[in-house]
């Protein structure tokens, strides 16, 4: 099996204050793992670490080929290009149509060819199906399609392992369970996703190996068939 992410006897601090102690994870190309946990259990943080806004301090941690004790500032954009990350929030810029908004983060991670630009661009709009509106601005999209243009945007250059911080924290149920197909599309088109939530209906509609986040810990939890 190819580790994606390995963490031993890591911790995970804010500050001086110890948040997740003893993390023992591995995730393996192809899976697709929930991490669930209380506000503040520090799932956030847990993120943070593997997308290199927070820095392992203690124990061992590599996530996509990328050393997360020796990771130099200079080595995170290397690291951000190997990841996509999805946000609760999108994140997209306003000020931009949805096609500008995917080539903005092609140019800035140093595609040229404005030819093989824009037929990437329209294969991950495909994938998310959103071909036909690449034209819109966000605020002309519905937060669903929002999300999947970010889901999209997270898709452009190949990434290893997605990792996902409450995609459907703002959306409502119907709405949640089409951007999850979406997720589960990709998934099973061979990306490898790390999807953080609280949304329990799904993880009952679309069991996974699932990551829990309690008393400073993580630990896999075992699902019952009902
Ligand atoms: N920037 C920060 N500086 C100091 N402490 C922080 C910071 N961010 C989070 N914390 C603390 O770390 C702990 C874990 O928070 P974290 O945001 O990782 O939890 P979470 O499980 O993601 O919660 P939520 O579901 O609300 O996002 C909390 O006690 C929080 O107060």
């Amino acid at each position: 099996m190819q580790h994606v992410l390995h963490l031993k006897d890591a911790s995970i601090f804010q500050g001086d204050s110890l948040v997740l102690s003893d993390v023992n994870v591995e995730i393996n190309k192809g899976d697709f793992v929930y991490l669930i946990g209380k506000t503040g259990s520090g799932k956030s943080s847990f993120m943070k670490t593997l997308y290199g806004d927070l820095q392992l301090t203690k124990g061992e941690g590599s996530i996509v080929d990328f050393d997360l004790r020796n990771l130099k500032e200079k080595d995170i954009p290397f690291l951000r290009r190997k990841l996509g990350v999805v946000f609760q929030d999108f994140k997209l810029l306003t000020d931009r149509t949805v096609n500008e908004n995917l080539l903005f983060v092609l140019k800035a991670t140093g595609w040229k060819d404005k030819k093989e630009m824009n037929t990437r661009v329209e294969e991950v709009l495909d994938k998310v199906d959103m071909k036909t509106k690449g034209f819109k601005f966000p605020h002309e999209l519905s937060g669903g399609e929002q999300q999947r243009v970010a889901i999209a945007r997270a898709l452009l250059n190949n990434p290893e392992l997605i990792l996902a911080d409450e995609p459907t924290g703002n959306l409502d149920p119907q709405t949640s369970v089409e951007v999850m197909e979406v997720l589960r599309d990709i998934n099973k088109n061979g990306n490898t996703i790390l999807m953080a939530t609280h949304d329990y209906a799904l993880l009952l509609k679309y069991p996974s190996k699932t990551l829990k986040c309690d008393d400073n810990q993580i630990f896999e939890v075992v699902q019952r068939k009902a």
